[in-house]
C-alpha cells in the first residue's frame, strides 16, 4: 500500500504560493518541513509545486504519492533523544519541464505564485550562454527559471505586484544574488525588453540565503524496519537531524510574509549573514569535504565512524580546531562551541551520513569550503595548513576512483572526470607523473578561480603527500601523521 492521499486522509489542499525548483531531499527534509509547519500551525496556507530541474530525478515518485512523502527527524536535541516522523502533505504536484514544458510555463500564470524556492546544488546557478528563450527546457536551472519569469512579465503586463520573493538555498556565497545577476545576464544574451528588467529589479525581491540542517536523505538500510512501523509503502522517506537553522539576508518584511518565527522556528531575517555563513561553511562543510577523501580513502564509509576513529577522529578535530578556526575573525569561543555542536552533530547515532554522498561535487566544494580555510592559514601564519593540504592530497587521490581494487562511483563535472581519467591513466606507477598529475589538476582555473601552483610550496606538499598516499594508503599515512 503506498503513501498517497487516499490512505492519507488528512492531507490537505492549498493554493500553489510556492515554486521550488529541485525536488531533492534537501529540499524536501528543510524547506517544505518549514512550510508544512507553518501551515500547520500559522495558516500559511501555501501549496509547494515542485519543478525537477534535470532530466532525471524524483518527481514521477512525488506525482504517484500526490506529494505527499514521511520525514524522520533522528538525533539529539537539548540533551534529549528525539525520533519523530511526519507526512509533509505541502506539495500540490511535480513537473518534470522536459515532458511537460507547457505545464511548468502555466506556472507562471497563477496571481497567487508569491514565492520561489530553489536548491539545485553548487553546480546549478550557473549561466549557460547555450539556453535561449525558445528551447524546451533551458538546459540551466537559471535558464528555466528566466523563461517562466518572462512568461509571468508577459501575462501580467509588467505588473509590479506580481513579482515573486526569491529564496534560493545552494551554498554559494551570495546565492539570491548570483541567481539574479544569472537571470539578468540571460535577459540580455536573448534581448528581452528593458521594461523585463527592470521588472526583474523592481518587483522581485532576491534574498541570499544560508541553510543548516543534515539531511542523510532516504534511509534504504532502515527501510524494512519503518515499513513496518508506517504501515505504508513511502518510496520518498526523508531522514534528517532535528537541528535547523535558515538565515535569510532580505528585507525586514521578509519576516512577516515568510513567518516561521512564529512557529518557533530558527528561521532569521537578518541584514548581514556574512558571519553565519562563513561559520557553517567553513566549520561544518569543510570538516565534511576534507574528511570525505582522507576517511573514505582510510576505508571508512560514514561521518559517524570517521569522527569516532581515533586516528581519522583526531585527524578531522585537529583539522577543524587548528587548521580551520584560526582563520575564521569571530571570537574563539563562539567558533569552538559551535565546532564542538557539529561534532555531536556528527556522532549523531540516528544516522549514517554515508560519505560517498556528501562527495558529491567534491572538487567545487573543496574550492568553496576548504580552499579559503587554507588561503586564510597561509595568508595569516606564513605556511600551509598541513591536514587540509593533505586533504587536498587525498582528493586528487580519491578521483583515480579506486579504493582497495573496488571502483569508487564518483560523481562529479563531466569535464573534471574526464581530466582526472586521462592523468590517473598515463600514470601507470611512474613516479615523475605524480607532480604533472598535480601541477594539473591545481592549475584548473575554472576549478579554483586561480592557479594553485602560485601558493607558495603548494604543489610539492601535495605531491610529496600524494606520492606517500599511492605507496602507503591512505590509512598508514595518516596513522603515522597522527601518532
Ligand atoms: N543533504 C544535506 O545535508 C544538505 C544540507 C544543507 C544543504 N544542502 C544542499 O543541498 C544540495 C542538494 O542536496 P540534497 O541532499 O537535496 O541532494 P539530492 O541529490 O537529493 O538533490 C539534488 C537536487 O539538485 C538538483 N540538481 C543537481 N545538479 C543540478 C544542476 N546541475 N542543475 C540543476 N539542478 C541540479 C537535482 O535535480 C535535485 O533536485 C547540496 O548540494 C547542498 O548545497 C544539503
Ligand atoms: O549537501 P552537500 O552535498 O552540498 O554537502 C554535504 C554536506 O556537507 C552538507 O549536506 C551538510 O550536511 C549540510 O550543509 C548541513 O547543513
Amino acid at each position: 500500500m503506498k503513501l498517497n492521499k487516499t490512505i492519507y486522509k488528512e492531507a490537505r489542499n492549498y493554493p500553489e504560493k510556492i515554486v521550488q525548483f529541485g525536488e531533492g531531499n534537501f529540499l524536501r527534509a528543510f524547506a517544505d518541513w518549514t512550510i508544512d509547519k507553518m501551515n500547520k500551525e500559522a495558516n500559511f496556507n501555501s501549496g509547494v509545486v515542485v519543478i525537477q530541474p534535470l532530466q532525471g530525478g524524483l518527481i514521477d515518485k512525488l506525482n504517484d504519492q500526490d506529494g505527499l512523502y514521511t520525514l524522520y527527524l533522528n538525533g539529539i536535541k537539548d540533551g534529549e533523544v528525539v525520533s519523530e516522523h511526519a507526512v509533509i502533505d505541502c506539495v500540490t504536484r511535480g513537473i518534470n519541464t522536459y515532458t511537460n514544458y507547457d505545464e511548468y510555463l502555466a506556472v507562471a500564470e497563477n496571481p497567487e505564485l508569491r514565492f520561489m524556492i530553489s536548491n539545485t546544488t553548487e553546480a546549478g546557478i550557473t549561466y549557460n550562454e547555450q539556453d535561449r528563450l525558445e528551447d524546451r527546457p533551458q538546459a540551466s536551472f537559471p535558464g528555466k527559471l528566466t523563461a517562466l519569469l518572462y512568461h509571468r512579465f508577459k501575462t501580467f503586463n509588467g505588473s509590479k505586484d506580481k513579482g515573486l520573493v526569491f529564496i534560493p538555498c545552494e551554498l554559494i556565497e551570495k546565492n539570491g544574488e548570483k541567481l539574479k545577476e544569472t537571470v539578468l545576464k540571460l535577459a540580455a544574451l536573448w534581448n528581452l525588453e528593458n521594461d523585463f528588467k527592470v521588472w526583474i529589479d523592481e518587483a522581485n525581491t532576491f534574498c541570499n540565503s544560508l541553510v543548516d540542517r543534515i539531511v542523510p536523505g532516504y534511509p534504504k538500510e532502515r527501510m524494512e524496519e519503518i515499513r513496518q512501523e508506517l504501515g505504508y509503502d513511502d518510496d520518498l522517506v526523508v531522514e534528517g537531524e532535528p537541528f535547523h537553522l535558515w538565515v535569510i539576508e532580505g528585507p525586514a518584511w521578509v519576516k512577516e510574509a515568510f513567518p516561521a518565527h512564529k512557529v518557533g522556528l530558527n528561521v532569521l531575517v537578518v541584514d548581514d549573514m556574512t558571519p553565519y555563513r562563513t561559520r557553517k561553511v567553513r566549520i561544518l562543510n569543510g570538516a565534511h569535504t576534507s574528511m570525505v577523501p582522507v576517511a573514505y580513502l582510510y576505508g571508512i564509509d560514514t561521518v559517524r565512524e570517521s569522527v569516532e576513529d581515533s586516528v581519522v577522529g583526531q585527524f578531522i578535530k585537529e583539522t577543524i580546531f587548528e587548521e580551520i578556526i584560526p582563520t575564521l575573525d569571530l571570537p574563539r569561543e563562539e567558533l569552538d562551541g559551535f565546532a564542538n555542536d557539529v561534532l555531536d552533530r556528527f556522532r549523531n547515532p540516528f544516522i549514517k551520513h554515508q560519505l560517498m554522498s556528501i562527495s558529491l561535487n567534491s572538487m567545487s566544494k573543496f574550492e568553496t569550503r576548504v580552499l579559503p580555510s587554507i588561503l586564510e592559514y597561509e595568508n595569516r601564519k606564513g605556511e600551509l595548513p598541513k591536514k587540509l593540504t593533505f586533504s587536498l592530497a587525498a582528493l586528487i587521490a580519491f578521483y583515480k576512483g579506486e579504493r582497495n581494487g573496488e571502483k569508487i562511483a564518483l560523481t562529479d563535472d563531466a569535464a573534471i572526470l574526464e581530466q582526472y581519467k586521462t592523468l590517473w591513466k598515463a600514470y601507470e606507477g611512474k613516479e615523475d607523473q605524480l607532480k604533472h598529475i598535480v601541477t594539473t589538476i591545481l592549475s584548473n582555473e575554472k576549478i579554483w578561480k586561480m592557479d594553485l601552483n602560485q601558493i607558495s610550496g603548494l604543489t610539492d606538499m601535495v605531491t610529496n603527500y600524494l606520492s606517500k598516499i599511492q605507496e602507503h594508503g591512505v590509512k598508514n599515512v595518516l596513522q603515522r601523521m597522527m601518532k
